[in-house]
């Protein structure tokens, strides 16, 4: 998606955020700038209790700064479900089957549920009919993951946020994952903030990677991906490992 100057349209912007929780001393954030454009994916790794989660909180509107601002550049992302949230523990309700879980972002805004659009989102993620009347406890860890992330596209989002989505999940799953995350944001268009503590899927999944240290939670380092097309042969190649070495290294001397 691109503006009228042919420049990626802005979505989102933080300035000099700052965030400190009540009964804290120090910041847990602190001068946070970035801004996300439209279609961008970006990766954020960093140590355990760094801020990430905290961070992508912030991003949706769910936590408030101290200092700071959170600019939205384009007005339609204040509407629900523009910003979606993915988790690592999928969030679905557990007394609810998947389609009744899909219906879910319909009425939070008091919308009717529109049984089409369900279907079509679960077969775009791989669940199929046979799947639709089962509850979360009848499904696979990935089955979870898909309908959830099915869920987060109920309400079109232009930004995906996704907190350790597979964290729980073997690895061979989690490159299963990873290239149809790619494929599903290539086929709806949104723009992704992915936290992971796996480095290979932070490089394999982002465009830029942002790399923060802690204590105050601060991003310290932009390390830009080179690569525009991620498969199979990305992961086995020499240049991909050696960055992935290069990120863990350079995390290891900020700590
Ligand atoms: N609601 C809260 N109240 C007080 N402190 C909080 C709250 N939420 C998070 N924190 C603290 O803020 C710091 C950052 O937490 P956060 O979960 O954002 O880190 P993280 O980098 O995502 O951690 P991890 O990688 O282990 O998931 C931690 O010290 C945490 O205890």
């Amino acid at each position: 998606m691109t503006d009228e100057a042919g420049g990626s349209k802005l979505l989102l912007e933080l300035r000099g955020i700052d965030v400190r929780f009540k009964n804290n001393a120090a910041n847990t954030l602190q001068g946070i700038d970035l801004s996300i454009s439209a279609g961008e994916s970006f990766g954020i790794v960093g140590p355990s209790g760094c801020g990430k989660s905290t961070l992508l909180r912030v991003i949706a509107g769910l936590l408030p700064e101290n200092a700071g601002q959170r600019i939205l550049h384009q007005p339609e992302i204040a509407n629900p479900g523009r910003i979606a949230m993915v988790f690592q523990d999928a969030r679905l309700l557990p007394w609810r089957t998947v389609l009744s879980n899909m219906a879910i972002p319909f009425e939070l805004v008091n919308q009717p549920v529109n049984r089409e659009k369900i279907e079509w989102l679960l077969n775009k993620t791989g669940i199929s009919p046979a799947d639709y009347e089962k509850y979360p406890t009848q499904l696979s860890g990935g089955m979870k993951m898909r309908v959830a992330v099915a869920r987060s596209l109920v309400l079109d989002p232009e930004l995906l946020l996704l907190d350790e989505p597979f964290a729980a999940v073997d690895d061979f799953l989690r490159e299963q994952l990873n290239d149809e995350l790619i494929g599903w944001q290539q086929e709806f268009g949104f723009a992704t903030v992915l936290v992971t503590h796996h480095l290979g899927e932070a490089v394999f999944l982002s465009q830029k990677v942002k790399l923060m240290s802690a204590h105050p939670g601060q991003i310290v380092e932009e390390v830009t991906i080179p690569w525009t097309t991620r498969n199979e042969a990305l992961r086995e190649s020499s240049e991909y490992v050696s960055l992935v070495a290069e990120i863990k290294h350079r995390l290891r001397k900020k700590q």
